[in-house]
């Protein structure tokens, strides 16, 4: 079965699929019991033998939302006991038909103590939480982080930001968060995913053309995303149709990291892979090198010469090459020259401070700019957009695809792909032991492959980042990032992913 495209909406944008759904004559509070009894069922099917629940809720609708779970709880046999952050009295709208018909004895949150062997319900904030967390409602959440308790969240753990995945203030450690239509970028991105534990996506009964209708261009980064701009081989294909791709090494102590990409773009389909190689570090390049090609790039007029040859269509910049002048004249000249450009590692490096160069070589003609920071790299680039803490990674990255003209792989263990039309996807396969040397310079190199090959740019970035993590769940814990292209999964598997 094929599935579908996973959108991923902000809160505001959610809010704004929530009055789409009530205009379309869907009554709001049936939302809300929607939403409640899927967190009641949650908590049934994880937490059956409980001895109780408590249900710690908000001033809002993330409010009502468990006033709801603990009426169909209590209903099912289980005890429930709700504490109110505030005065339940003041609530409004669906939150008080959810609290009258709740109709029990509701304790204040100040009275709430963890007790072992009951399960927590946070639904204290959820969408709408407006400023860091703070009072009471911060001893509760550190008393609870404190002690060993399940704790189901309600569409989000109470503390983070639904839009950055960042905290506000503190933060619950969910067990579980059944969130509600579509995933949030806070599920996504760190530390928001870690904080969430296991995420469910639950059907409230909004129609999905109210979730399409507000989609802002941002996605899971899964295979439905890009499958079918994957390279194709034909009976008639030969390998320059499969396209060239030339990845710069590094001086004499420093080639290996060209060779892991060469070795990734050539593994993930390109034709062919030249190492382009100063004359000094030749010997080392030849020595370990079999089916990839060795040429030797000393200056600009070898470059020129060999940018000549228009088979050669995408180059890898950056891994082990050193930072300065010649990595910044390199770029501009395959750039100007109408090429594919992965600039990673001190590729990157070289452009600080050097913003608008970068930008004005990659709007040359036929030009296509990948750029593959790291965190740290990201910053020395683009140091205004970094250190604006309030936006999140995603509008991190679309500024800086908008920027530089460039699709921006903003990499870390909740990867973001950008382009400058401001699509973007967040990849959440990653796994922790990716973190090794010389795993990015194989992710350049998987996107130079796919980018000799033909693919969309954007949906190039999403393959190559979703591949990278695959290959590595696949290779295991003990990964080494040599491993990497040899656990790469074959295209025909997931194209019915
Ligand atoms: N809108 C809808 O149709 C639906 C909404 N649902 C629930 O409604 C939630 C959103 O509801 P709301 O928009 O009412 O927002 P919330 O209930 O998440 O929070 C808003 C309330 O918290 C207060 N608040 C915000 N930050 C605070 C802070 N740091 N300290 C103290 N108080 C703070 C606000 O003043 C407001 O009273 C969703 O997360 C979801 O759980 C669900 O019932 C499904 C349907
Ligand atoms: N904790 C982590 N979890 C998942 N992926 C990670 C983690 N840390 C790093 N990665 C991934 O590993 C790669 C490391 O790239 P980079 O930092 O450039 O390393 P190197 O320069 O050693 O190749 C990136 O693709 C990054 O997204
Ligand atoms: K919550």
């Amino acid at each position: 079965m094929r599935t579908a495209l996973e959108p991923v909406v902000t809160p505001v944008a959610m809010g704004r699929i929530d009055r789409r759904a009530i205009d379309s004559g869907i009554v709001g509070y049936r939302l809300m019991l929607m939403a409640g009894a899927a967190i009641a069922a949650s908590v049934l099917r994880h937490y059956g033998d409980a001895a109780g629940v408590d249900v710690l809720c908000g001033p809002g609708n993330n409010g009502g939302d468990g006033y709801v779970a603990a009426k169909m709880l209590q209903t099912s046999g289980m005890c429930a006991a709700c504490y109110s952050l505030g005065d339940p009295v003041k609530l409004a709208g669906d939150a008080a038909c959810a609290r009258d018909d709740w109709g029990d004895e509701i304790l204040s949150l100040e009275d709430y103590v963890p007790t072992d062997g009951r399960v927590v319900i946070d639904a204290l904030f959820g969408a709408g939480l407006q400023r860091d967390v703070e009072g009471v409602a911060v001893r509760v959440i550190e008393a609870v982080n404190a002690f060993d308790i399940p704790v189901i969240a309600a569409d989000l753990p109470s503390g983070l930001s639904g839009e950055s995945g960042r905290v506000r203030g503190t933060a619950l450690r969910a067990s579980r968060t059944v969130t509600f239509a579509a995933p949030k970028p806070g599920h996504f991105l760190l530390p928001g995913r870690d904080l969430c534990g296991v995420l469910e996506i639950a059907d409230i009964g909004i129609p999905s053309r109210c979730i399409e209708a507000e989609t802002e261009g941002l996605w899971l980064n899964r295979p439905p995303l890009w499958r079918d701009a994957l390279p194709r081989l034909a009976a008639n294909s030969h390998k320059y149709t499969r396209g060239h791709l030339g990845v710069f090494s590094g001086g004499y102590r420093q080639t290996g990291a060209a060779r892991l990409a060469a070795i990734a773009g050539l593994r993930v389909g390109a034709g062919l892979v030249t190492v382009l190689s100063p004359a000094s570090a030749n010997a080392a390049n030849a020595a370990h090198l079999t089916t990839i090609m060795l040429r030797t790039i000393d200056g600009g007029a070898d470059l020129d010469g060999l940018l000549e040859d228009m088979r050669f269509n995408s180059f890898v910049l950056g891994p082990g090459f050193g930072v300065g002048e010649k990595a910044r004249d390199f770029a501009e000249r395959i750039l100007g020259a109408g090429r594919a450009l992965v600039l990673d590692a001190d590729g990157i490096t070289s452009f600080a401070g050097y913003h608008d160069q970068l930008a004005e070589a990659a709007a040359k003609q036929d030009a296509i700019l990948f750029i593959t920071p790291h965190q740290g790299e990201f910053a020395r680039l683009f140091p205004q957009i970094a250190s604006n803490a309030s936006r999140s990674k995603v509008e991190q990255a679309r500024s800086a695809a908008r920027e530089t003209e460039a699709i921006v792989v903003y990499k870390g263990a909740d990867t973001v792909v950008a382009d400058p039309s401001g699509r973007a996807a967040i990849c959440d396969n990653a796994p922790p032991w990716l973190a090794t040397a010389g795993s990015g310079d194989t992710l350049a190199g998987l996107l130079g492959g796919l980018a000799a090959q033909g693919m969309p740019g954007f949906e190039a970035a999403c393959a190559a980042a979703w591949l990278h993590g695959e290959a590595a769940n696949r290779a295991g814990a003990r990964l080494i990032a040599e491993d990497l292209a040899n656990n790469l999964p074959a295209f025909s598997e997931f194209q019915e992913y």
